[in-house]
């Protein structure tokens, strides 16, 4: 496991937007914030190891939008799901990297003994799907990821606060550090006096490579459907990689801004690595923990959203009585509570799952609940949970050597986990519904979950309707 403190700068910035803070105005709270900030900075002496946190309030801003303004240092961001939180982050004072699945566990063990039960310092963390091998497209995306940015805005219900990190481990590097968050604070550019709605997108597709096209994907879905009927597995999940070229660079965070507003009722997620953003909206909970309590939530099992409030009720209908659903959705959920039993005193799931609405599809969704044992944190759930047969299968391994022999491409960290860590309370996301974004190109992918009785041409629709989002957020 690597410990480093030092951001790395070596991406192209994108366009920042047009609109910025005049002089006065309401421009002058943010600049008096960040001014005392700088100043608290330049009064910090060196203690080793010691990490240091100032912070300030400032004035309303939408935090996505700060960081299109902000270029030219790693960027990263994660609005929870229901909108409480949203965090943005450029730069890092800690990073912390693993380069196998088996450190994920002991990378959030580090991270806790940094953290030190300091509840105001939030990491950004990110898992692969699988011990990802960090090079070719997913090159600075290991195994597992945690930074602490040096520059970090965060909104949340009580207002918003802007705040900057260091860490050293001697004089040398302290004094280093410092100047160069001096001078990150100097050119940082405040947020939009308003943040104007994000442009239609003037790019357009000049290429597109598709792993899978309708016949193969039934072929690869007859195939594991009779592994199943042979008894050998459940449940595999077969996901496909879309390989898009475009005739500019796409600004990523500017894309990711329409993606958020057309995608209610996700945690919106985007982490820049050596210039490139792999981002996403998710609709699936992995784990939310406040101390020794955590909620986790089964969701499998996809119909589309009804042209009419009739025809909407009428799929739902559907997806709460087609065994084919049912049984996709069954599996995770018998998943997800054999694994907690073992860490939890107590638990409870409700008996009968909902459904969480989405703008173009809806699942089954059933939140569960659980009191933790003494001890237990996210290092022993994400080593529990990750990956769940929503995005892997059931069982796991069978699952696994299937995924391997039927998909072609790396998965690195689409159907990851992502999210925000702090001492007492950590959110993390599956990270489907997502894509890697470098310069003019961009890879996304879905994927969907293979039971008997699943219907090849369906699953093919769903894995065409699951993309959806993220084309329009492209095109604007
Ligand atoms: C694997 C994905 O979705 C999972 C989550 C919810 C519903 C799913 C389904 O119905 O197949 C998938 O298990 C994806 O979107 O890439
Ligand atoms: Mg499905």
């Amino acid at each position: 496991m690597r410990l480093s403190s030092e951001p790395a700068r070596t991406h192209q910035p994108e366009p920042a937007p047009q609109q910025r803070l005049r002089d006065g105005g309401p421009g002058a709270p943010w600049r008096r914030a960040v001014a005392e900030l700088a100043e608290e900075v330049r009064g910090w002496r060196f203690r080793a190891g010691a990490l240091l946190r100032a912070s300030r309030p400032v004035p309303a801003a939408d935090p996505l939008a700060w960081l299109e303004g902000n270029p030219g240092e790693p960027r990263c961001y994660w609005r929870s799901r229901e909108g409480g939180l949203t965090l943005a982050g450029l730069g890092a004072a800690v990073r912390l990297e693993a380069g196998s699945a088996a450190e994920q566990r002991q990378l959030l063990q580090r991270l806790h003994a940094l953290a030190d039960g300091r509840d105001e310092l939030a990491f950004f963390g990110g898992f692969a799907f699988d011990d990802a091998r960090a090079d070719g497209r997913w090159r600075g995306f290991p195994a597992a990821l945690a930074l602490l940015p040096s520059i970090e805005l965060r909104r949340e219900p009580e207002g918003c606060r802007l705040s900057a990190h260091l860490l050293a481990e001697t004089a040398e590097a302290f004094e280093r550090r410092r100047e160069r968050l001096l001078a990150a604070l100097e050119g940082l550019a405040p947020p939009a006096e308003t943040a104007a709605p994000p442009a239609p997108g003037a790019i357009r597709v000049v290429a597109r490579r598709d792993d899978l096209d309708h016949g193969r994907c039934r072929e690869r879905i007859e195939a594991i459907l009779e592994r199943i009927a042979a008894g050998e597995l459940h449940k595999a999940v077969l996901a496909r990689e879309v390989e898009l070229r475009f005739d500019a660079p796409l600004p990523a965070f500017a894309t990711l801004r329409r993606w958020q507003q057309a995608s209610r009722g996700s945690f919106c997620f985007a982490i820049e690595q050596g210039g490139q953003v792999f981002m996403g909206c998710s609709p699936e909970r992995l784990f939310h923990r406040e101390g020794g309590s955590v909620h986790t939530e089964s969701l499998a099992g996809t119909v589309r959203r009804g042209a009419t409030a009739a025809e909407d009720a009428r799929l739902e209908r559907s997806l709460h009585s087609d065994p084919k659903l049912v049984r996709e959705h069954a599996w995770v959920t018998r998943f997800i509570r054999d694994e907690l039993e073992p860490w939890a005193s107590a638990s409870d799931a409700g008996a009968e799952a909902g459904t969480l609405k989405l703008d173009r599809i809806q699942h089954r969704h059933l939140p569960i609940r659980a009191t933790l044992k003494a001890g237990v944190g996210d290092g022993e759930l994400l080593a529990a949970l990750h990956p769940t047969p929503a995005v892997c299968g059931f069982p796991r391994r069978r699952a696994r050597e299937l995924i391997t022999r039927y998909e072609a491409f790396e998965r690195g960290w689409y159907s990851g986990v992502v999210g925000v860590v702090t001492p007492r309370s950590s959110e993390l996301a599956v990270a489907i519904r997502s894509a890697l974004v470098a310069g003019d190109r961009a890879w996304c992918y879905s994927g969907v979950g293979i039971v008997e009785g699943s219907d090849p041409d369906a699953e093919w629709r769903e894995l065409e309707a699951k993309i959806e989002a993220f084309l329009t957020a492209v095109q604007g």
